[in-house]
């Protein structure tokens, strides 16, 4: 072997840098590609000789070669999105003289038919893995923590403290707060910070549940209960938080009758299921939320003053976007970062004026409409940084203000559009709601809403 080597040196080098079943890439100690052989090419579709003296970054897709030379460490079989699909890649660093001068990076089983078998096999591992994470979650239920709240703004560090502070009692929590701030998050962090956290967290989504399905829903039923009731019954969500947490989510839009019966459950510390014949002790913590006036609902007796009071012990109010601006750069970071790695896709940052135009923008759908804008330039964007073209009309400076070839009528219809497009936005779709917002007539809105398309 030593002499076959000595002896052979270049040919067997080259047959190995250039077989057919190997993608190989070696960067220098810059990160610089110096080597890619045809078959890597190949399946990148690029030119081999316009690869050669650029950025590896600027050639692979979420690649790390240039971190492991960085770092000296070597990454073995790690799974990498490239084109697709899921590749699996071996990253060497190359040492000199004990310095690192560079890596070589093997790209393992592209598109060949072994690799399909193994991708597929793989994407089996990982809907099994999926499967057995969203099993989990269903028994617990909470998935977020207080880590997972992102700010820096004193308003939010502020709530953050105290749910550390009632979290551990039992106390019934209200979060209020417009649409899209975080009070999934707070209900998920609060019962991970309690006792019950080992328990169920059970979400009901008390807007999405129709009238008659509710009832059943909440505190389930018997066997033979109704027609078309299940065999052995059904649990109702009740029922399924005993010991752990229930989060009554937009508490304002269940209607009256269910208030009445959940107030009982909660007086009385018991179910009963449809067609029971008795009721069951049940233990839960209720954590409402709502981005509704609660107190006009009360005064137009949408809502029940008693209910109020049993779920108003302690009351959060999460602050919308636009009131804590400090936070908009980090949380778009932060998204940018959470959403590449989903999407597979190399974006490193938004340019300044970007950042200044979230800084500037009233988010009405807050954090949510956040990430929806970042998702969608990400998807928009062709370089690595997102740019002001890459963003939604509804955050382009009003460039037709002012600008030649406009007419008073464009101008006055775009205005008008986009006025439209965001009370919208804010009311959640709701056509009545968005004319109640522009104090317009709920047919005026429709017709314009049909004139623009929206
Ligand atoms: N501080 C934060 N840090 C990180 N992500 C956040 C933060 N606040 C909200 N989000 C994200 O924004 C989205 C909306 O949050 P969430 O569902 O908790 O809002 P919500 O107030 O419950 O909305 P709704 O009232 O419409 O149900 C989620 O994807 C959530 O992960």
């Amino acid at each position: 072997m030593h002499s076959l080597l000595e002896n052979h040196r270049h040919d067997l080098f080259n047959t190995f840098f250039e077989s057919r079943n190997f993608c190989i890439v070696i960067v220098d100690h810059e990160g610089v590609v110096s080597f890619m052989n045809e078959s890597y090419c190949e399946f990148l579709h690029l030119e081999r000789a316009r690869i050669i003296g650029k950025h590896v970054t600027d050639v692979i897709e979420n690649t790390r070669m240039h971190l492991v030379v960085e770092s000296g460490k070597e990454e073995i079989a790690d799974l990498q999105f490239i084109r697709g699909s899921y590749m699996i890649a071996n990253r060497i660093p190359l040492r000199s003289e004990g310095k690192v001068i560079g890596a070589i990076g093997m790209v393992l089983f592209r598109d060949t038919e072994e690799w399909m078998k193994m991708n597929s096999h793989i994407k089996e591992l990982l809907a099994e893995l999926k499967a057995y994470r969203s099993q989990l979650e269903q028994k617990n239920g909470a998935v977020y923590s207080l880590h997972h709240i992102i700010s820096r703004s004193p308003l939010v560090e502020q709530l953050k403290d105290k749910v550390k502070k009632v979290a551990p009692g039992d106390a019934s929590v209200l979060l209020r707060g417009e649409s899209g701030t975080g009070k999934e998050l707070f209900a998920h962090s609060i019962h991970q910070l309690s006792e019950r956290s080992t328990g169920p967290f059970v979400k009901v989504n008390c807007a999405a549940i129709p009238e008659h399905l509710l009832e059943s829903e909440l505190f389930g039923y018997q066997e033979g209960a109704f027609t078309g009731a299940k065999r052995g019954g059904k649990p109702g969500k009740f029922q399924l938080a005993d010991g752990g947490t229930l989060f009554l989510d937009e508490i304002g839009d269940m209607p009256v009758n269910a208030q009445v019966k959940i107030l009982r459950v909660l007086q009385e510390g018991e179910v009963e299921a449809v067609g029971a014949v008795k009721p069951r002790k049940i233990d839960v913590r209720i954590i409402a939320s709502t981005h509704q006036p609660l107190e006009e609902l009360i005064a137009a007796q949408k809502f029940r003053e008693d209910l109020f009071y049993r779920i108003n012990v302690v009351q959060f109010h999460i602050p919308p976007l636009r009131e804590r601006v400090e936070d908009v750069r980090l949380l778009s970071k932060a998204l940018l970062h959470k959403l590449t790695g989903q999407i597979g896709k190399r974006v490193t940052d938004f340019h300044e004026d970007v950042y200044e135009c979230f800084r500037q923008y009233h988010w009405p759908g807050n954090v949510r409409e956040l990430e929806n804008v970042v998702e969608s330039s990400i998807h928009l964007t062709s370089g690595e940084m997102i740019a002001m073209e890459d963003l939604p009309e509804r955050l382009q400076p009003h460039s037709y203000i002012g600008n030649e070839g406009f007419s008073l009528k464009e101008v006055l219809e775009r205005t008008e559009k986009q006025a439209i497009e965001r009370a919208l936005l804010k009311a959640d779709g709701d056509k009545v709601e968005a004319a109640g917002l522009l104090q317009i007539g709920k047919s005026s809105l429709y017709d314009k809403a049909k004139k623009y398309g929206l």
